[in-house]
């Protein structure tokens, strides 16, 4: 069987999805490769795939969709918007059709809102919904009821909606949206690009400005992709360094718009980090966001010693993109600065497998918001570590590795966590023991066809 389209399903016509948690699991191994070489090209990026889809829902008219992400992830936030009421349709491959609603058109969904395991779907579309005057039910995967929901609950509370969640916030929840929101003005606590925005979305059928503050900038893809479809959005600088976000509630957005999704720069790590711990590889990654709000692991990557280059730079629909090189060599440990995180948030996993790899300590300072992702990712790095024989320090928010040869030849437990998946088994291609995690099939949510496309690099992933 092949492990990389095992498991993917694709929507046909306007069906539900099965609740991703009948997922099998699926043990997989990575075997030890001397180097990786040729041309791939990333999957779409999950972030713009979700916004395309749920700001498509919204607009009056047609969006249509080119190189959406096919993962679960996405097939969660289009099931949602059927039964909130759009038009839907997959035309071929990451071709999509949006026939929207309009703002504030959502209908009362039949059925329960099943996020399965992605925490932009669950906080986006609560965002969405809270300005609709009826109750939605929202739920998700094991993983998915564990992550916190309170970080929007507060915000969008404020502005009217009301919320019955379990204890701390949590999945299963009720949310009844108000008729008429009141627009605020938000400082977010914690750098996310989720609640951000999920706040402008709610401030989209708000009357009035919906300012959000970030003090750290996280990727801005509904800002730009709102400005796209002729949303008034304002972004200013503030004195103490944060920035301002508004958004101006509008009766309509802008249809008939055609979105190009470039390839996901999170996605694109995993061949860039195992291209870059295996000496003499040559690997491009074609067509990758290089959005400075997302690129931070490549600027790490860098200062870590990697040969990375960015060729022809472009612009598609709004972001640059870029074919990324990278020719494999030594590595060195750095510290790697805190604020740094937001721009790099999902790719801590793979980095710490590059600093498994790399002469010296690599030490990840300020990333405690890796405890709230699919797993405790800083839990699950450094239980995966140790089953391999790397040597790390671990503590509330921090993780130092120290690099070297590594041993391998251990079973990570994966979490319902496709990063920590794909991340371990692209340290079992540079250790000197096969890798192994105990379920692959988690990888569908972001990256179906990923183990495909590494074998076609060199990789040497296979079913256990
Ligand atoms: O807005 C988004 O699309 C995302 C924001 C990040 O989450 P947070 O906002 O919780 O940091 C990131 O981890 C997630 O994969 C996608
Ligand atoms: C954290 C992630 O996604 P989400 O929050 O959408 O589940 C991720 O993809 O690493």
């Amino acid at each position: 069987m092949n492990p990389g389209t095992n498991g993917a399903r694709l929507p046909s016509g306007s069906r539900s999805r099965p609740v991703s948690s009948s997922s099998v699991p699926q043990k997989l191994v990575s075997a030890p490769v001397a180097r990786l070489e040729g041309r791939v090209r990333a999957p779409g990026d999950k972030s713009i795939s979700h916004r395309a889809l749920m700001f498509g829902a919204v607009t009056v008219g047609e969006t249509t969709i080119e190189g959406l992400l096919e993962g679960e992830d996405i097939l969660s936030s289009a099931a949602a918007l059927r039964l909130l009421g759009a038009d839907v349709v997959r035309l071929g491959d990451g071709a999509w059709r949006v026939r929207g609603v309009g703002v504030g058109g959502f209908r009362e969904p039949p059925d329960v809102l099943d996020m399965g395991n992605s925490g932009t779907s669950a906080r986006l579309l609560s965002g969405l919904i809270a300005s609709h005057a009826f109750t939605s039910f929202m739920t998700g995967d094991a993983s998915l009821r564990r992550r916190p929901m309170l970080r929007v609950i507060e915000p969008l509370s404020r502005m009217g909606a009301r919320f019955v969640s379990r204890d701390g916030g949590r999945l299963p929840m009720a949310v009844t949206g108000a008729p008429t929101m009141m627009p605020i003005e938000y400082r977010l606590p914690v750098a996310s690009a989720q609640v951000k925005s999920a706040i402008l979305l709610a401030g989209l059928n708000t009357p009035g400005e919906t300012t959000v503050i970030e003090p750290e900038p996280t990727r801005d893809h509904t800002e730009r992709m709102l400005e796209g479809f002729s949303a008034a959005v304002r972004t200013r600088a503030l004195d103490d360094g944060a920035r301002a976000i508004t958004i101006v509630g509008q009766p309509e957005l802008a249809g008939n718009r055609h979105i190009v999704v470039p390839g996901d720069p999170s996605s694109a790590a995993f061949a860039v980090v195992a291209a870059a711990v295996r000496p003499g590889s040559d690997v491009t990654v074609e067509n990758v966001g290089i959005n400075p709000t997302r690129a931070g692991l490549y600027e790490t990557l860098r200062e870590m010693g990697a040969a990375l280059s960015f060729e022809n730079r472009r612009v598609m629909g709004g972001e640059t993109v870029a074919d990324l090189r990278i020719r494999g060599g030594a590595l060195k440990g750095i510290d790697v600065p805190p604020d740094r995180a937001p721009s790099m948030i999902d790719e801590y996993p793979v980095l710490a497998v590059a600093a498994a790899v790399a002469e010296g300590t690599t030490r990840m300072q300020g990333v405690a918001e890796l405890r709230a992702k699919e797993s405790d990712r800083l839990a699950s790095v450094a239980a995966g570590l140790q089953a391999n024989g790397v040597r790390f320090e671990i503590g509330a928010d921090y993780l130092h590795v120290q690099g070297g040869a590594v041993p391998g030849g251990g079973l990570v437990a994966t979490h319902l966590d496709h990063r920590i998946a794909m991340s371990f088994l692209v340290l079992g291609l540079a250790a000197q023991s096969p890798v192994a995690v105990d379920d692959g099939s988690p990888i569908n949510t972001s990256f179906p066809g990923f183990a495909d496309m590494m074998n076609d690099l060199g990789a040497k992933i296979t079913n256990a």
